[in-house]
């Protein structure tokens, strides 16, 4: 190797270091007239566990399946560990762990003997045994993989992702179908990927596993990002606004507050409000004057779920953020 090409390689390669381990530029897909990805950008940086979050349709699993190498796109740019996976070869599907189609399994095989097959196929695999473990299928080890529950199946789908130690892992939904405790451990799973520096890419529609998990979370809808946050500070966006509830006593006459046209929600009123430290010192005020208790008083944060379904049910009507197709 000449100096010049010793100097490019060691540029390539700390280049491939710093660059994120995903980045998605104006992605678009279309199935023959249907646009299911519509001018996606998003990068993901390296051990980052990032969510893409949407409701069915939304066109996450078709931007994994083109991530992953496996649809070739309509248009924009991918690269995925520095290198476009449409072009992907072998060494860079090492690096990349895929959760497979279970159906395309040999039922046949146990699931000790598919670990182990995949294991073979990689350069440095992590151990079967402790892959098994971890995924919390020890006690089927020696069952074959058409005795499965479906839960159980998505399990040994892990087990396969994982078995080749990969610097980045795809998991489109990998919890769905899982039983809490099964849900429980795989999510600890997960953050021991976290602590292993491996970068994640997950869908989900789970809200609760996504405010768990990731670290940022980027909202699709009709193939768009629509927002993208930490999930904590999606949930505090002003679009949800936080919900005072109480019940009126008889002929109660609200003052002039902080607050969205008050609601009633059978013997409860409703007020929606972003200044709540106003609002309530304002209603508190007012009881205290009128000698009267704000009885059964609630106030109700706006949570990361209230923010999502705001989000995606504006991008979704025709005045919403996002055209309309
Ligand atoms: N192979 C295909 N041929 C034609 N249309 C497709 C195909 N795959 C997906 N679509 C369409 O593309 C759009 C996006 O689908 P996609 O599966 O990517 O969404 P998703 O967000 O993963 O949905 P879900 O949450 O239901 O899994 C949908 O309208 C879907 O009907």
């Amino acid at each position: 190797m000449t100096c010049e090409e010793t100097m490019v390689d060691t540029v390539n390669t700390t280049r491939q270091q710093t660059e994120p381990a995903i980045v998605v530029g104006h992605l678009r897909m279309d199935y023959g007239h249907q646009r299911a990805v519509d001018d996606l950008s998003f990068h993901v940086r390296r051990g980052e566990i990032y969510a893409l979050l949407g409701p069915n349709g939304a066109g996450k699993t078709t931007t994994v399946e083109i991530l992953e190498g496996h649809r070739r796109r309509t248009a924009g740019s991918v690269r995925v560990l520095g290198v476009d996976p449409a072009h992907g070869g072998r060494r860079w599907r090492g690096r990349v762990g895929i959760v497979l189609q279970s159906g395309g399994l040999d039922g046949e095989l146990t699931v000790g003997e598919l670990v182990k097959f995949y294991s073979d196929l990689y350069a440095h695999p992590k151990d079967v045994g402790d892959t098994i473990d971890r995924v919390g299928l020890a006690d089927k080890r020696k069952a074959r993989a058409r005795t499965l529950s479906g839960g159980q199946l998505r399990r040994l789908d892990l087990a396969l992702a994982l078995i080749g130690d990969p610097e980045l892992v795809f998991l489109d939904e990998p919890t769905t179908g899982f039983d809490p405790t099964a849900r429980r451990s795989a999510w600890e799973m997960i953050d021991e990927l976290r602590g292993e520096g491996t970068t994640v890419l997950l869908t989900s529609h789970y809200l609760d596993e996504v405010q768990r998990l990731a670290d940022r979370v980027g909202v699709v809808s009709s193939g768009r990002l629509i927002a993208e946050s930490t999930p904590s500070a999606l949930g505090r966006r002003d679009i949800a606004d936080t919900v005072i509830s109480f019940q009126p006593w008889d002929a109660a006459r609200l003052p002039d507050g902080p607050w969205h046209p008050p609601e009633r929600h059978d013997d409860r009123l409703l007020l929606r409000t972003d200044r709540p430290t106003e609002a309530l010192l304002t209603l508190t005020s007012w009881a205290v004057g009128q000698h009267r208790d704000l009885s059964g008083l609630t106030v109700t944060q706006p949570s990361l779920e209230d923010a999502y379904l705001q989000l995606t049910d504006d991008a979704t009507t025709p005045s919403g953020g996002s055209d309309a197709r």
